[in-house]
Parts: C-alpha cells; sequence; structure tokens
C-alpha cells in the first residue's frame, strides 16, 4: 500500500498535469481494500466526477517508445504483454525516471491474487478449480513473459523458471514461484516475479483501449487510467467512462451521501475471477458461478453435441472434457441435465428416455454431493493449518468455498426439486415397486416366508430388493399360467417388454455362469417351499437373465430413497 505521502503527491501531480477531480472526493487509504474514494458531501451528477488527460495515461505507445518496437510484433497472445513489461521496468528499474513516476509509486507493492499467496496458502486450495486455473494461468504467463524477453532480446533474469517448465511436466510452477518471491526482497524488471508482478497490476486496474481508441479491434487491450484506477468495485453500480475532449472521464449516476464510498464497477465478474484477477471476493455476488467439468471419452462428446441436448461447442472445452457453468440464476442449466440423461441411455434406447432422464439426474447429483463434501470437508482449517498464514487469505479462501458450496447446494436442491416434479407429472408412465408389493399379497407373503422380509422396508435394509424384482418380473411375465387370476392388472408394458426381451435376447455362457449362483440359492427351494408363487410357469435361469435385462430398460431406482419404479418406455421432452 502507498503511504499517504505518496498518495497525495500522486494526486497533487495529476492535478498539475490537467485531471480534474470533483472536490467533493476525497481519497483515504483503508486496511481492507487499500485506497478508497470517499465523498465528502453529497453527490448527484452526471458531470464527470474525474477526467483524465491523455499524457497521464499509461497506453501501449509508451512501451513501443522505450523499447523502441512496434508492440503488435512481440507481444504474441497477449496484446498487453509489452505494457506489462514496460509497466515492470519502470517499477522496479531504479535508473528508471518515468514522467508518471508518482504514479508508479503509488501501485501496491504487495498484491492480493492469489499469484502472491504462500506455499502453504496455495495448498490450502488444493483440489479447487482455482487451483487449476492458478497453475494454469501461471504456465501461460511464464511461456508469454520468456517470448517477449526473446523477441526484445534481453536477457531474462531467473531463465530457470522457463527452463524448468519446458523441461518436465512435473516442473511445480507455484513452488518455484513462491520460493523465488521468499529468497528475494527485491525483483529485477527481467525476472519472471517482475513481469507476474506487473501482470497482477494489470488484471487489477487496466481499462480497455476501445474507451480511448474506437478503433481498436482488440477487445483484450488496455491502458492504466490513473486515479479511476483508485475506485473499488461494487457489483452493480452505474458507472460511465467516456473520452471527451481529449480527457477520459468518469462518469457515476449513483446517488452519494456524505462519507459514501465512490465506486467503479469492474464488471459482472463470478468469485473466482475477481479473486484471481482483483484479489478480493464479493459476498452474495447475484454474478457468481462455477463450473462441472466432466472428463469423458471424446467420441461420446461428439456424439452428445449432435444429439439436441442444448450442448454447444462452448460446453466443450477440449476434447474429452466437456464443461457446465453453474450460476445462481441457472443452478442446472438444460443441457446439463440432458447430458446427463444421455450418459445414462442404454444402447436399446434411441433417444433420451424417461427412464434415462431420471437416472442421469441420480447420477448428476451423486457428483454435486461429492463436490459438496468435497468443500466441507476443504473448508474446515485447523489451527495447524492456519499456522504461518495470513489470516486475510484464509477468510478469502474460507469465503471462495463458501460461495462455491452456495453455488453446488443450489444446484442439488433445484436438481432435486426438479426430479420430484418430473416424477409426479408422470406418475401415470411408472408404478412403484412399493405399490406392486402392497397389492401382491401372495408376492409379498411368500418374501416373509424366504427372505424374513415383513414390510416392503425390509427389503431395502436386509439387500433384498433385487432379487426380489426378479422374482416379481419372472412372476410377471407367468401371469397367464396361475390357475387363479392375479387381483391387479400386471402393467401390460412390462409384460410386453419382457416377451420382447425373451425373442431377442442371445444369452451366453458366461450369462449363465454369473447368474447360477443367484439361481442355485433361490431354485428349486423356493418351487418346493411356496408352489403357489414359484410354482406354475417358467422359473427356469433363462427367466431371470431376461428379466435383468427387462430391469435395465424399465427399471429405475431412485438413488435418494432406494425405490425401484417400473417406467413405461417413453422418450422424455428435453
Ligand atoms: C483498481 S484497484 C482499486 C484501488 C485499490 N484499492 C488500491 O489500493 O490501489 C483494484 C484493487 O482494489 C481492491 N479492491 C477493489 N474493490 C474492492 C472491494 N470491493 N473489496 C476489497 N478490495 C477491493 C483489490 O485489491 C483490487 O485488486
Amino acid at each position: 500500500m502507498p503511504s499517504e505521502d505518496q498518495l497525495q503527491k500522486f494526486i497533487e501531480f495529476c492535478r498539475k498535469n490537467g485531471a480534474n477531480l470533483d472536490e467533493r472526493i476525497s481519497f483515504k487509504i483503508t486496511r481492507s481494500a487499500g485506497v478508497t474514494a470517499v465523498a465528502t458531501s453529497a453527490i448527484h451528477t452526471q458531470d464527470p466526477l474525474i477526467s483524465v488527460p491523455e499524457k497521464l495515461l499509461i497506453t501501449r505507445e509508451l512501451a513501443e517508445k522505450e523499447f523502441g518496437v512496434n508492440s503488435a510484433t512481440v507481444s504474441s497472445g497477449n496484446s498487453n504483454a509489452l505494457l506489462q513489461l514496460y509497466i515492470a521496468k519502470m517499477k522496479f528499474e531504479p535508473s528508471a525516471k518515468p514522467f508518471h513516476k508518482p504514479y508508479f509509486d503509488i501501485l501496491p507493492d504487495t498484491l492480493n491474487q492469489p499469484y502472491f499467496w504462500s506455499l502453504k496458502e496455495l495448498e490450502l486450495l488444493k483440489g479447487t478449480d482455482l487451483y487449476l486455473l492458478l497453475k494454469e494461468n501461471l504456465r501461460r504467463i511464464i511461456r508469454e513473459w520468456w517470448k517477449l524477453l526473446h523477441k526484445l532480446q534481453i536477457d531474462a533474469v531467473d531463465k530457470e523458471i522457463y527452463e524448468g517448465l519446458e523441461s518436465s511436466e512435473d516442473f511445480d510452477v507455484l513452488r518455484y514461484v513462491c520460493d523465488y518471491r521468499e529468497k528475494h526482497q527485491s525483483f529485477s524488471w527481467k525476472s519472471f516475479a517482475g513481469y507476474l508482478w506487473a501482470t497482477g497490476i494489470f488484471t487489477s486496474r487496466a481499462f480497455p483501449r476501445l474507451v480511448i481508441d474506437k478503433a481498436c479491434s482488440d477487445l483484450n487491450e488496455a491502458f492504466l487510467y490513473p486515479v479511476v484506477d483508485l475506485l473499488n468495485h461494487k457489483n452493480d453500480t452505474q458507472v460511465k467512462w467516456t473520452f471527451e475532449h481529449e480527457k477520459v472521464c468518469f462518469i457515476t449516476s449513483e446517488t452519494l451521501k456524505e462519507g459514501d464510498e465512490v465506486f467503479n464497477n469492474y464488471g459482472d465478474k463470478s468469485n473466482e475471477d475477481l479473486l484471481l484477477c482483483y484479489g478480493f471476493l464479493q459476498e452474495s455476488n447475484r454474478y457468481d458461478r462455477t463450473r462441472l467439468t466432466l472428463r469423458l471419452d471424446s467420441e461420446t462428446i461428439e456424439q452428445a453435441l449432435a444429439s439436441n441436448l442444448g450442448m454447444t461447442k462452448e460446453n466443450v472445452i477440449a476434447d474429452d472434457c466437456a464443461q457446465f457453468l453453474i450460476t445462481a440464476q441457472d443452478p442446472l442449466p438444460n443441457a446439463v441435465a440432458n447430458f446427463f440423461g444421455y450418459l445414462c441411455k442404454l444402447k436399446s434406447e434411441a433417444e433420451v428416455s424417461l427412464r434415462s432422464f431420471l437416472e442421469g439426474q441420480d447420477e448428476l447429483s451423486s457428483i454435486l454431493v461429492q463436490k459438496l463434501d468435497f468443500f466441507k470437508v476443504r473448508s474446515k482449517f485447523s489451527p495447524a493449518d492456519r499456522e504461518g498464514c495470513n489470516p486475510d487469505v484464509i477468510q478469502m479462501i474460507k469465503k471462495y468455498m463458501s460461495s462455491e458450496r452456495k453455488l453446488i447446494q443450489g444446484s442439488l436442491e433445484y436438481l432435486q426439486k426438479r426430479q420430484k416434479d418430473i416424477l409426479k407429472s408422470n406418475s401415470a408412465l411408472m408404478v412403484s415397486f412399493k405399490s406392486i408389493f402392497k397389492m401382491d399379497r401372495k408376492f409379498a407373503d411368500s418374501l416373509l416366508l424366504s427372505f424374513g422380509v415383513v414390510k416392503y422396508e425390509d427389503l431395502v435394509a436386509k439387500n433384498r430388493l433385487r432379487e426380489s424384482l426378479l422374482l416379481w418380473i419372472v412372476r410377471a411375465a407367468n401371469k397367464d399360467s396361475y390357475p387363479q387370476k392375479f387381483q391387479y392388472t400386471v402393467p401390460e408394458f412390462i409384460f410386453d417388454t419382457f416377451q420382447e426381451v425373451s425373442g431377442s435376447i442371445v444369452i451366453e455362457k458366461n450369462d449363465v455362469a454369473e447368474f447360477m449362483e443367484f439361481y442355485k440359492n433361490l431354485f428349486p427351494g423356493l418351487t418346493e417351499k411356496i408352489p403357489e408363487v414359484f410354482g406354475p410357469g417358467n422359473w427356469g435361469i433363462r427367466q431371470f437373465i431376461v428379466a435383468d435385462t427387462v430391469m435395465d430398460r424399465v427399471v429405475y431406482t431412485r438413488k435418494l430413497t432406494h425405490e425401484p419404479y417400473f417406467i413405461v418406455r417413453v422418450p422424455f421432452k428435453l
């Protein structure tokens, strides 16, 4: 953080060089948000509160002049690379005496973004998306820095970081960067640490060049905007940045009272973006979002893309990787729900069916529960975890984890509600095994004799659900062989599916081997013990192999309640 003196010198320097700062704004330094602008009396105006002449801006032209090159020819990948190197030089090169020195003096030496945390602090993030992103971004920035220095024929000070990165896939970038920072009190502008600092300054303070250059075609190109970059962020603040009479103007539509903070608006950012780019997060951030990333084989992803699931190319971040965004507004995007329905589709199902959709929701729910558990466990820090860590960083990690948890919890709740609704609205197409158990008293009694099951719930408790389902399916297939008609109607689709499978199934030796133990445990014992239920019709092993496929096709067992439903095979309207 700058000193009060540096801050006042900077403001004076700006005023002297043509910046207009409304007299009703004053700047102070706070512990929680660094330099902060405050209204000293009520403000409600559409006139610019701050206007800054072009000569105070830090633009690519300054960097081009300093290095004698065209930025576009040396900045590969990031159009701001040369300007970032310029900022590092102006900050860390003692012999540099830039016109903008009072500005460089107020730029914070230490930044709050995770790139500048200690290794111990970073390790608390292991397993999160943030941790992966950090590593990925660092690798990208190292390469960008190295290429830039190479093109400018500048000798890099810590070559090892680039060499390490390129020589081994296991190179620990985070460790290297943290160790380097620990060992060096001050950096050379030619070091990666210096460039990383400048990148952090840029991501937390730069404005789009489009504001001052309407012809700029690169939306990522940016410049530094002294004074206005002292304003902190608040979601939804109504502000405008305009370029009038060679000055860049800051206008706020907010009505401010004396003592109110004058905020800027950095955009509708998620907490992850805020943390990575700015080093803080917003509680109850309505722009928050998290990602659900799934690694699958590329063929499945390709086929899913072509299956009208609402998935777009944006959901495919690598050949073998699909990604979906979860937000507070859209906690369960259709594309992800449909995709899971698609993943649970059987080969025998031409499209996503009601059954496969419901099963897909259960799979998705398991993944969300796992994620939730991860954050629950990982957001509890022991005194040993906290030891040596900056309490502000611990707070940020906790907030990040709790915001992730909130989003996942929201998604899970939405999913459970939606699943309930689907079960309710499709009740005419399904019958629960529980209701069959209640209707088929003879069958239920036979289970009491064979498995000691008194009530339906015991089937789950005694782990006899699958056997009971298979037995009932075979009984249903044999319905016409009983001397007395059942007192209820066996749903036709179950009977028909059995006939269909029985007519087409090819039974292999290993299918028989797989079922042998199950079968021998039950038969001929059951037929001898309860012939009125397990006698009529065909109770051979083949019937059970068929029943098993019938189960795959028409039974959905709800994970939450362990309750199996027989479901008519219908496409699910996505
Ligand atoms: C454009 S600068 C704003 C000026 C900054 N306060 C300073 O000291 O120079 C952006 C930085 O300000 C801080 N900041 C901005 N908005 C904040 C907020 N709402 N809460 C906490 N810190 C904030 C973060 O450190 C961020 O990286």
